[in-house]
């Protein structure tokens, strides 16, 4: 079922999109389409004690992750009073002034992708206008890890005069760590691995989570994008989206595809490093957020990563004699600082 957005003006030619980690991909057209391509994956029989039922989930989660790199997870446990908390604290944050949110900068914290991304500043995808967003990150603090007993807080910056900020960012990160956790087994069966095989990976995970503020766009999807076209850095991201909509995924056939909000949900993508560690097997997709919806719009996305110290090695259910390995071997560490001064470098967070 697809149906053509008459709402945007957009080209209709084939043209190459060029991205920061490398990749040329072929566009047919600017405009997006709604289609049903991106599951709707009921992922409650995760926490079940038969594994022929968690195995159950993770066969539909590999198809997925090998056709389209995105699903929306329903029924997955997490308790939606922490993504109610985070909004409002987003929306605390952004409504300060932009002095204020500067303080913070993320030019002034070297080497991490932590801290405020001003509005406007870069056009990812080489729009016309720089994108319409602005959004604050930060990153795993071993501190607040009920799997840590480390007083460690992590290097990320925070407001000094926004109280309950931290912690409602915090209690957030952590149950999303919780289920990201849990999924990296199902992970691990969907790639048809023993279920313990990434479990030394995620004791001290790469997790980081961000804020993002799109204030609805009046230019055409040609000159703007609230985020321009891109992939994300590390394992898997699992994104809380309002019910604005804007978010679209670029399908293997170069359609752009809406990922409609579906209430409840969250809809997670694979990234560049599980595509690594796959050899290609799961998809890191294109994708980008335009904002028409007539309102602002906020979203939280969470990129899980594993330990920074551990090697990207492609595991050995997706390497064969006619398939080798396609990437050099690194440590998660090695690439993640590798995209993120690329990515600072360039000027295109
Ligand atoms: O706002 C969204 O829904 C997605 C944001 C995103 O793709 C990103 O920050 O990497
Ligand atoms: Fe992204």
């Amino acid at each position: 079922m697809l149906e053509t957005d008459t709402t945007t003006t957009a080209t209709t030619t084939t043209t190459p999109l060029r991205l920061q980690n490398g990749q040329v991909l072929e566009v047919k057209s600017n405009s997006s389409v709604e289609a049903d391509e991106i599951p709707i994956i009921d992922v409650a029989g995760i926490y079940s004690e038969d594994i022929q039922v968690r195995k159950a989930v993770a066969e539909q989660i590999r198809e997925a992750c090998h056709r389209i790199g995105f699903f929306y997870a329903i029924n997955h446990g997490v308790d939606p009073k922490y993504s109610e908390e985070a909004f409002h604290q987003a929306k605390r944050f952004f409504a300060q002034p932009v002095e204020k949110k500067l303080e913070l900068d993320t030019a002034n914290v070297p080497d991490e992708y932590f801290g405020y991304f001003p509005m406007e500043t870069n056009s990812r995808s080489g729009a016309k206008k720089k994108d319409l967003m602005e959004a604050f990150n930060f990153g795993y603090a071993a501190k607040e890890d009920p799997w840590s007993t480390s007083d460690d807080e992590g290097n990320s910056v925070w407001p000094s005069d926004l109280p309950g900020f931290r912690e409602g960012m915090y209690q957030y990160h952590t149950a999303l760590l919780m289920f990201a956790r849990k999924m990296s087994r199902i992970f691990a069966l969907a790639l048809h691995l023993p279920e313990d095989a990434f479990d030394d990976y995620i004791k001290k995970p790469d997790a980081a989570m961000r804020i993002l503020h799109y204030p609805q766009q009046e230019a055409s999807v040609d000159d703007q994008n609230g985020i321009g076209a891109h992939t994300d850095f590390e394992c898997f991201t699992i994104v809380t989206q309002d019910d604005s909509g804007g978010l679209e995924v670029l399908s293997k056939s170069g359609q752009w595809i809406r990922a409609k909000p579906v209430p409840g949900s969250f809809v997670v993508n694979i990234a560049d490093c599980f595509m690594r560690q796959t050899n290609d097997f799961f998809v890191s997709t294109v994708h980008r957020v335009i904002n028409k919806s007539g309102r602002e719009r906020y979203s939280i996305p969470f990129f899980y990563g594993f330990d920074r110290t551990k090697k990207l090695e492609a595991v050995p259910t997706c390497v064969s004699a006619d398939n080798p390995m396609r990437y050099p071997i690194m440590t998660s560490g090695e690439y993640v600082l590798w995209r993120a001064q690329l990515a600072k470098g360039a000027g295109t967070y």
